[in-house]
């Protein structure tokens, strides 16, 4: 009986000669490419050179060295095919029966800081996919190995049975397809952007799975979270876990809320949201000083929330933190005292994110039955030169300092938003509800005795002035709002009968 044949070309020689070297013992001849061809030969493995099979040398700087009929014939012969028996047997051509293949690291090589646009065209693989996509296509005959995790399993499979299931062939096969579809995203994905193409015809994203997750939004619902390639060092994605349980569904999420908030702040703050929404944020010359507004915002929806700061976690801090219930706190990082404060508490998550880090803007994905919104992130900020201030008062440094924390809060609230702030933290937020009176109503409700000179925020234009006219009556000295409204005369008028100083911002911050 003739020799199984194995191809072995890889880029990760991470257990290759282990691998091969077994594939021998168990009967095979190996042909490999140049460099996969030296790593075996200088571990005394046999191999046949790529060359040899093909009767072509390896050309243009290895562009072309697989791209064959001899190789490709070999991989896609159908073995229960007397024609494709009898062309092989024509044109002298050997069966494959495994293919081992790993790609050029093209996201290595674009995660590089100093990478040209030549290095990454240079890394995009062709031979290999064709000889993966081949053999996966052709998997009722060949075993196709894209990743080294699954050398293992062909060496047992093979050992005990001297073949591969047709199961494993056919999952190795699916997992081929999925590597070659997100290796080809990732390269989409960059020339997509090179070319600042906006609105491409196809959208193809890939994601890698970071970790199975117990569950999803509820107990019933499965879940598992998946990263970007290169998922942005400031980001949830990137974070580092140094203590607690689990991290879940709900927690991933509402971190990530927490963190886009406190990337708004350059002095030291902290936010805690729930249900991905703000409770509290406060800003202070400190971080213990900014916890303890956070914390004084709402000292009872805190109970339970995600804390992000903008900086380290002293001690002090964490005696604090420690007082309440908190389900995860992040911060750039911990110093050893806060850690030896907060790590007594056995389940509370402690994550380290670079919140420092000024993130690219991304498109932010929504997914909707059967189909997917894509939009830029609402990154937009507090810009001078759209503002205006139709009120006969203009607001008072202090309230422009409130209104600014009003402003920066409110863009991450759920619409429809009303946030009520000092100058330090935030004192009402009142969040998603189905008109701008209700938000107001809860915000206002929340702050209680210190609405009295707070500033309001508004994501959106008010239609009427009666949000306005409830503000001054709560004793509401300032307004923060985009304007636009075909009534906004309505809510000058309103706000100046209550001496109140109204900006527009000319910009709306949605956020459903
Ligand atoms: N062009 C080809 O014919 C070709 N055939 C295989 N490769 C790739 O070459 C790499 C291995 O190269 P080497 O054995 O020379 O180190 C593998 O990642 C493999 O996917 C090729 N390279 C790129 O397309």
């Amino acid at each position: 009986m003739s020799k199984k044949r194995a191809l072995v070309s890889v880029s990760n020689k991470e257990g290759i000669v282990e691998f091969v070297q077994a594939l021998v013992e168990q009967g095979f001849e190996v042909v490999s490419t140049g460099g996969t061809k030296k790593a075996l030969q200088d571990a005394d493995v046999p191999v046949i050179g790529i060359s040899e099979v093909t009767n072509f040398p390896e050309i243009l700087d290895g562009r072309v060295k697989t791209l064959h009929p001899n190789i490709h014939s070999g991989l896609l012969a159908m073995r229960e095919r007397a024609e494709h028996q009898e062309q092989l047997s024509e044109h002298n051509i050997t069966p494959i029966d495994l293919v081992v293949v790993n790609l050029y690291p093209f996201k290595e090589t674009i995660a590089k800081p100093n990478c040209t646009f030549e290095d990454a065209i240079e890394n995009i693989d062709i031979g290999g996919p064709s000889m993966l996509r081949a053999a996966a296509k052709n998997h009722n005959h060949v075993t196709v190995v894209v990743d080294p995790v699954d050398y293992a399993t062909v060496l047992t499979e093979l050992k005990d049975s001297q073949d591969v299931s047709i199961e494993t062939k056919r999952r190795l096969a699916a997992k081929v397809f999925r590597h070659t579809a997100a290796y080809d995203a990732l390269i989409a994905e960059y020339l997509t952007e090179a070319v600042e193409e906006t609105e491409p015809e196809t959208f193809t994203v890939t994601y890698e799975r970071k970790q199975g997750l117990r569950y999803g939004e509820n107990p019933h619902q499965q879940a598992t979270f998946y990263k970007k390639p290169l998922a942005d060092a400031g980001s949830i994605a990137s974070a580092t876990q140094l203590h607690g349980k689990e991290l879940s569904y709900n927690n991933i999420h509402d971190a990530d809320a927490a963190l886009a908030i406190v990337k708004e702040f350059t002095e030291p703050a902290v936010v805690a949201v729930k249900h991905m929404n703000p409770c509290g944020v406060g800003s202070g010359t400190t971080i213990e000083e900014a916890y303890g507004r956070a914390y004084e915002a709402d000292p009872v929806s805190i109970f339970g929330g995600i804390v992000a700061a903008n900086r380290e976690i002293d001690e002090a801090t964490a005696l604090k933190m420690k007082e309440i219930f908190l389900e995860i706190i992040i911060a750039p990082s911990f110093s050893q005292a806060a850690l030896d404060v907060l790590t007594t508490k056995k389940n509370l998550r402690l994550l380290t994110v670079d919140v420092t880090k000024q993130a690219k803007p991304e498109a932010m994905l929504t997914s909707i039955h059967g189909g997917l919104l894509v939009q830029d992130e609402d990154q937009f900020g507090f810009d001078e030169a759209t503002i205006s201030v139709p009120t006969k008062r203009e607001p008072t440094e202090e309230e422009w300092a409130a209104l600014k924390l009003a402003w920066k809060v409110v863009k991450h609230v759920k619409s429809n938003a009303i946030v009520l702030t000092n100058g330090q933290m935030t004192v009402g937020v009142g969040a998603g509800q189905m008109n701008r009176v209700g938000a107001a109503d809860i915000a206002i409700a929340q702050a209680n005795d210190r609405v009295q000179g707070s500033v309001m925020g508004s994501d959106a234009f008010f239609p009427m002035g009666d949000t306005v006219e409830l503000a001054g009556k709560a004793g509401i000295t300032a307004i923060i709002q985009p304007g636009g409204s075909i009534k906004d005369q309505d809510s000058i008028d309103m706000a100046d009968k209550y001496g109140i100083a109204m900006v527009m911002t000319g910009v709306r911050h949605f956020k459903h």
